[in-house]
This record gives C-alpha cells, structure tokens and sequence, in this order.
C-alpha cells in the first residue's frame, strides 16, 4: 500500500492511500485511479480550509462591534485606506510568548497611514490565531509612540462616509485587540498623540519613559475620539479626568499619567532598547508560566471588564473549567508549593 500524508499551509493535512491488489494484478488499475483520488483529496483540503475560513470569519464577527447590519462597509474602507501607502505594522513573535508590535512610520512620527490601519487588522488577526502567545508589548519607531491618523490621509477621506467607516474600521480593530488572550502593554516613549493615545488604551497597561506624554488632541484638530479611545479613557480614569484630559486636551505626562491611572509605570530608561528591555522585563512578571493560565487569566479580565456581573460569573466558570484538571493544575498539585 502506498500512503502519503499531503500538508498544505492553511490547508491542513490530506492522506493519500492507494492500495494495489497484487495477487489479482490490479496494480495499474489502482494507478489509474490516482488522478480521482487527487481530485478527492484537493476537494477535501478545500473543504477543510473553507471550515477554517468560515470559523475565523465567524470568530472575528463576534469579536468586533460592527458589520454591515450598522451600514458598516469594511471592503469599501479598506480599499480606500490601501490608496494610502507608507510605514508598516510589524509583528516579531518571541518563543517566550511575547509578541513586540512596531508601529513603523518615524518620517511621520508613526502617524498611521491608510495601509498601516488595513496591517494592524492583519497582525490583529494573526495574534488572534497564535495560541502559544501570552503577551503584547506595541510600541514605534524612532523612539516615539504614534501621532494619529495620518493627517494627510484625514483630509482626503474628510467626507462622512468615510469618516464613518474608518471610525468603525478602527474601533472593530482595537477593540479585538483589547480582547486578545494576551496581556498586551503600550509602550509610550516619545508621544502618543490622536489615535495614538487612542491605540493606548486598547491594551491592559502603559509604560511611560521619561519625558514622553499622552495627549488627546482631538479637541484642537476639532474632533472628538473615534477609535473608542474616549468610552475607554473613562473607564480608566473616570468621567471628571477624562474630560479634563478631552476638553482641554492636556498633556499627561508620566507622573500625571501615573496620578490619573492612566500608567501603570514611568520607566527609568529614556534610551529606545533599554525602554524595550525594561517593559519586556516588567511584562515577564505576568507572562510566565503556561500559556493555558496566562491566557485564562486575562480572559477573565475581559470577560469582567465587559460584561454584566451574572454573564462574567458564568463565563468565569467557563474560562475556570478550561483550566481546572489541566496539566498546571495536576503538576501543581504534585509539587505543592508554598506562597511564601
Ligand atoms: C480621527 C483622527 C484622529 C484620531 O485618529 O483619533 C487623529 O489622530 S488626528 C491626528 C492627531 N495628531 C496630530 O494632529 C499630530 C500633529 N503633529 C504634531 O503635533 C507634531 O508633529 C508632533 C507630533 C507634536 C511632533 O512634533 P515635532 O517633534 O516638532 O516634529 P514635527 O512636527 O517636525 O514632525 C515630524 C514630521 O512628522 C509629521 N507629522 C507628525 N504627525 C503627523 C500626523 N499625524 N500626520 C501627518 N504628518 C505628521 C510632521 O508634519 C513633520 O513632517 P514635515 O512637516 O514634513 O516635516
């Protein structure tokens, strides 16, 4: 018998049997088959890859806020964000489970340009579907976080519509990226500016190195937030600050930051790679261990952040049984450990 498995990327994996009868001498006849059996096992890999597709489309549905029953038009968006090229959203994932996501514009000040919102739906996506990871830290290049929208990009999709659709575009995306399985830090060195400020409070934490400041500008380019950055700004500091931090489009600098709860920490270093260091050494606190637990854990956050009290006690319950009887459980409870 001849049997090969087939692995194709995406695809899966497709197993190839021919079984030639040698004592009837059907071994041709067999052969002749292999054209039919290749044809089952490409509509079978192609059966598979659309079950994928279908679940990950299925999933992202369920992860973002907006879809075409909102007039939301993401295919229309996106082609018109793609006309505006420059920079790039990179996404290195460490084998320590610690993805580093670079926002990577500097000429602009990372400044997101059209392709940059379409890359980070991307590597969105692509966390979403890596399974080993436990933490996130995004941060710019050049030493500096992110000053918005591209302003450039803002005046040619200045009409309504448009408007409208980037708006839910980004709040879909940045909301799917506060919903990660991964307890994800912003970075703040330089300025966070805009949407830039905006993008920090979609992860769980901000690191702030000196002299850095995250500023909501909205108010002075006439806008108000619109990639959720306002909703969520209020359940970070409260409604008396954030409005402050709105209307007046303050500055907060690291100790303001610190002050409001807006930042967990103001890092020691000012220097690019040493800040990098620092918040990868401070994240590393929360990120070991199984991936299974840190994962958990910080969907029982999500879960509480989000929901009304009963819903978050029995997703708890559900997230708790994932875990419960799991290997750290088991070897945990072999080894015993004190919490001294
Ligand atoms: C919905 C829109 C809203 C949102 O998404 O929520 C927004 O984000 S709107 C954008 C809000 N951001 C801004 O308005 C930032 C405007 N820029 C600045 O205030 C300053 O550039 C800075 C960020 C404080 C940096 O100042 P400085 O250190 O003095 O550098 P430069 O000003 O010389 O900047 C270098 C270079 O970068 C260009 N730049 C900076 N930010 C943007 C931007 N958001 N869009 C386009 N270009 C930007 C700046 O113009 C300089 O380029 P040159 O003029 O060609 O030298």
């Amino acid at each position: 018998m001849l049997s090969t498995l087939v692995q194709l990327p995406e695809l899966g994996t497709g197993e190839l049997h021919l079984e030639p009868d040698r004592h009837s001498g059907q071994e041709q006849d067999s052969w002749k088959e292999l054209p039919l059996r290749l044809t089952e096992m490409a509509l079978a890999l192609w059966k598979n890859f659309l079950q994928i597709t279908m679940k990950r489309i299925l999933q992202q549905r369920r992860l973002s806020l907006y879809n075409g029953a909102h007039g939301y038009e993401e295919e229309s968006i996106k082609k018109k964000l793609q006309q505006f090229s420059g920079g790039s959203v990179n996404l290195v994932k460490e084998d320590n489970g610690i993805a580093i996501l670079t926002l990577n514009n500097p000429k602009l000040m990372n400044a997101f340009t059209g392709t940059m919102m379409v890359e980070l739906q991307e590597r969105v996506t692509e966390l979403e579907n890596w399974k080993d990871g436990k933490g996130l830290i995004i941060h710019g290049a050049g030493n500096t976080f992110c000053s918005g929208s591209d302003l450039n990009v803002v005046k040619e999709i200045s009409n309504s519509q448009d408007g409208m659709n980037m708006c839910m575009f980004m709040q879909n995306t940045l909301t799917r990226l506060m919903r990660l399985p991964l307890i994800s830090v912003a970075l703040v060195q330089g300025k966070a500016f805009g949407g830039g400020a905006e993008l920090t409070t979609a992860c769980d934490f901000r690191l702030m190195t000196p002299g850095s400041e995250i500023r909501f500008v909205h108010k002075r380019m006439g806008l108000v937030p619109g990639w959720g950055g306002g909703a969520r700004l209020v359940r970070l500091v409260g409604g008396g600050a954030a409005l402050q931090l709105l209307a007046g489009a303050e500055r907060a600098g690291p100790e303001r930051a610190l002050a409001l709860g807006l930042a967990e920490l103001a890092l020691p270093s000012a220097d690019e790679a040493a800040a990098l260091a620092e918040a990868r050494a401070w994240l590393s606190q929360y990120t070991d261990g199984p991936a299974a637990v840190v994962r958990a854990a910080k969907k029982v956050v999500t879960a509480a952040r989000e929901l009304p009290l009963e819903d978050a006690l029995r997703t708890e319950k559900d997230i708790f049984g994932t875990v419960w009887g799991g290997p750290a459980n088991l070897e945990a409870l072999v080894r015993r450990p004190k919490h001294k």
